[in-house]
């Protein structure tokens, strides 16, 4: 460690009241919850929560509330769970997502009438595990049929009988599978489709990439040390990690993933956990000591962080959704770090900004999260085609708006974490060609890093680890 043991724990912060949330009208899209199950009654009776039974029966439900429109995070964190059971729940979920497509495809080849939503989803979890040889087979089948008599008893013969025709036929229903692209990329297609579409020459290993297990990429506080320090550091922990400097100074890769709360330094806020390809915002905002920042779409709060640990600036951060402003307050305090927290819809400027331009604006749009599926395997079984026209339409309206707030010769940063065309290049040029006084500003930084204007793709080297973004930088020129 150095002189200042910059990773050492030191005391407690007091929060301030800047790191509270302001509350301002709200427009939060209303969901139909009344046509989808209620995450609050779902429960699994009679069984041991130790019990691997219990824990198919338990990731069914989660893997059924993905089909209704859940995300998966969501999902496992309401749910109530028996103590313990959780963290193979979750496994069985993420594995369950990053095979959907085939375990779907072999129940449907092997039934002639569907069973209801949880058996099918009883199956593919239960057919998923049989495939990766993750459990015994004499065991997996025992406890898929022990959940199966628990819940819907009449199923008991046919949750048996397919899943021992999948050990008998393994091969052939591995090798029909290759014959349908869902099932062979675990994808919908109209995902495969865009992917080909738009890398004609990476496609497969896009795609391939997003089914793998992500890195556990770390954002070393840049007031606490550097990375190099801290790497020394966790060693003492037995703990292995690289550096990731063509991507981020501070950015730091796990070998092996740990829980956060075991993270060295994590809990006194010189550490945090961020993608290495998220962490370019900072650099490519170019902030300096002094100026006004406006972060417009700012939780959990990410990148907000990382500009105050860089910078001495004075930064407002907007957020529209109460509860995930909640955690750019959590994770300021934890970082001992101040900004001004606003819940406000970051396009009804007339309510929040007065009228005093900003230096540096990022706007990290919401988007199809088509860059970070590796992370959140779900996500591609919850978007449909069409849902990128809307999320361009939002994209371009929040570029207006936060163009008003850009000082004359100032800088906006625009970034998703998508890989499609559609959120990023087509939006910045469609904005461009009617903004006469903005200007695309080189990222001489992203130029190794790119694959196409702006796009970073999912990476999976030795020095490269990262998930997909799209970064574009515009000035303004005039008023
Ligand atoms: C991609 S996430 C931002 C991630 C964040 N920048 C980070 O690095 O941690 C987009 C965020 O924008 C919020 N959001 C979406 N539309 C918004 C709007 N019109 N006004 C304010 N926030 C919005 C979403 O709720 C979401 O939290």
């Amino acid at each position: 460690m150095t002189q200042s043991q910059p990773h050492k724990k030191r005391p407690q912060h007091h929060s301030s009241a800047r790191h509270r949330p302001r509350t301002a009208p709200q427009h939060i899209k209303q969901t139909a919850t009344h046509e989808r199950m209620r995450l609050e009654d779902v429960r699994v009776y009679n069984l041991a929560g130790t019990s691997l039974a219990y824990q198919l029966a338990m990731a069914a439900h989660i893997v059924m509330a993905v089909q209704q429109g859940y995300s998966m995070q969501h999902a496992l964190t309401v749910v109530d769970m028996a103590d313990g059971a959780r963290p193979n729940v979750q496994r069985l979920c993420f594995e369950a997502m990053r095979h959907w497509g085939t375990s779907q495809f072999w129940v449907k080849r092997a039934v002639s009438n569907l069973p209801g939503p949880w058996l099918q989803a009883l199956l593919s979890v239960s057919l998923t595990q049989l495939a990766l040889e993750q459990e015994s087979e004499f065991v997996l089948v025992d406890q898929a049929v022990e959940a199966a008599i628990n819940m819907k008893p009449h199923a008991k013969g046919l949750v048996n009988a397919i899943l021992r025709r999948f050990l008998r036929e393994r091969e052939a229903w591995q090798a029909d599978a290759l014959t349908d692209e869902v099932a062979t990329w675990n994808y919908p297609q109209w995902w495969i489709d865009a992917v080909k579409r738009n890398y004609p020459n990476d496609w497969q290993s896009i795609l391939s990439i997003g089914n793998t297990h992500p890195p556990m990429t770390l954002r070393v506080n840049a007031r606490r040390g550097t990375a190099d320090e801290y790497i020394d550091y966790i060693k003492e922990d037995g703990l292995i990690a690289q550096g990731m400097p063509t991507l981020s100074a501070q950015a730091v890769v796990l070998s092996q993933p740990c829980g956060v709360a075991d993270l060295p330094a994590f809990a006194d806020g010189g550490v945090s956990v961020q993608d290495a390809g998220a962490q370019i915002a900072a650099d490519l905002l170019d902030v300096h000591d002094g100026m006004r920042v406006l972060d417009a779409c700012a939780a959990p709060g990410g990148k907000t962080c990382h500009i105050l640990e860089r910078y001495d600036v004075q930064l407002t951060a907007i957020e529209k959704d109460e509860a995930r402003a909640a955690r750019i307050a959590d994770n300021l305090h934890r970082l001992d770090l101040e900004a001004d927290i606003l819940v406000v819809d970051a396009n009804n400027a007339h309510q929040w900004w007065n009228r005093e331009a900003f230096d540096r604006v990022l706007l990290d749009a919401p988007c199809s999260a088509s860059g970070i599926v590796r992370r959140h395997p779900d996500i591609r079984w919850l978007r449909e085609a069409n849902d990128l026209e809307g999320l361009a339409r939002q994209q371009a309206q929040l570029l207006r708006t936060m163009w008003k707030t850009v000082a004359v010769g100032g800088r906006l940063l625009y970034c998703t974490c998508s890989i499609f065309p559609e959120e990023g290049e087509q939006v910045i040029a469609a904005f461009l060609a009617h903004t006469p006084n903005a200007q695309r500003l080189e990222l001489p930084a992203l130029q190794p890093l790119q694959h196409g204007e702006g796009q970073l793709i999912p990476t999976q080297t030795e020095t490269r680890n990262h998930d997909g973004f799209y970064y574009a930088a515009l000035t303004k020129t005039s008023n």
